[in-house]
């Protein structure tokens, strides 16, 4: 939501979407998913952004490019580094979720991009709940910016703050404040809730 509220381009285009495949008299449901194309690549860019590490022991002494791991070792995945790593991401810094329209071919199983791209992790131990959280995020986002337009509210000095912190998880330094105002018809406002 806050790359949304600093991309007028991206949020137009998200909010676009979702009235031409759900429509003003209508909220998001399931069968709407599929369709929303530009929706699931918002979310992808946000998790190749905004997620940080996994971790491993190593249940063997093994070599990971060119350097010893002693079983029992502890191994910090940094998928914050991997998903910001030039060599395989155009502008890493840039919130650009075109990128995962014209790509293509990524989805959250990490083996599929070569491990570029790994939010979920991957492999045996990948998250358990990857389909349900997928499904929820944009379900949830959806019908957010499907319902509401968003604007940060007043007094929030300078507009979104990106900073954060960075721990296993990444976490805003500051907060995001922001009002939503109804963008549907009035009947379906209160089908809503
Ligand atoms: C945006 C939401 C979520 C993200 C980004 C996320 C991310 C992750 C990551 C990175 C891992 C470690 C994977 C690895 O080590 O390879 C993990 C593990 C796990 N996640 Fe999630 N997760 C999310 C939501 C959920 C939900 C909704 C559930 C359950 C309903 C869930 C259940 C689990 C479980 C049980 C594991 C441990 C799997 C194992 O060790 O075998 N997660 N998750």
């Amino acid at each position: 939501m806050s790359e949304l509220l600093k991309s007028d381009r991206a949020m137009k285009s998200v909010q676009q979407e979702l009235d031409e495949i759900v429509g003003p008299d209508s909220l998001v449901e399931d069968h709407h998913l599929k369709d929303l194309k530009y929706l699931d690549a918002v979310i992808k860019e946000t998790c190749r952004l905004y997620l940080a590490l996994m971790n491993r022991t190593a249940s063997r002494a093994c070599t990971v490019g060119g350097y010893t791991v002693p079983q029992g070792s502890k191994v910090f995945v940094n998928s914050w580094a991997i998903h910001r790593d030039p060599q395989f991401w155009d502008e890493p810094s840039e919130f650009r979720p075109e990128r995962f329209l014209d790509g293509g071919t990524f989805d959250f199983m990490g083996s599929s991009s070569s491990f570029k791209y790994v939010p979920f992790g991957s492999g045996r131990r990948i998250c358990a709940g990857v389909s349900l959280a997928e499904r929820l995020l944009k379900y949830v986002l959806g019908s957010l910016l499907h319902r509401f337009e968003w604007r940060v509210a007043d007094g929030e000095e300078g507009g979104v703050d990106l900073s954060d912190e960075f721990t296993l998880f990444i976490k805003k330094k500051r907060p995001l404040v922001a009002v939503p105002a109804s963008r549907l018809p009035a009947g379906l406002e209160l089908l809503a809730y």
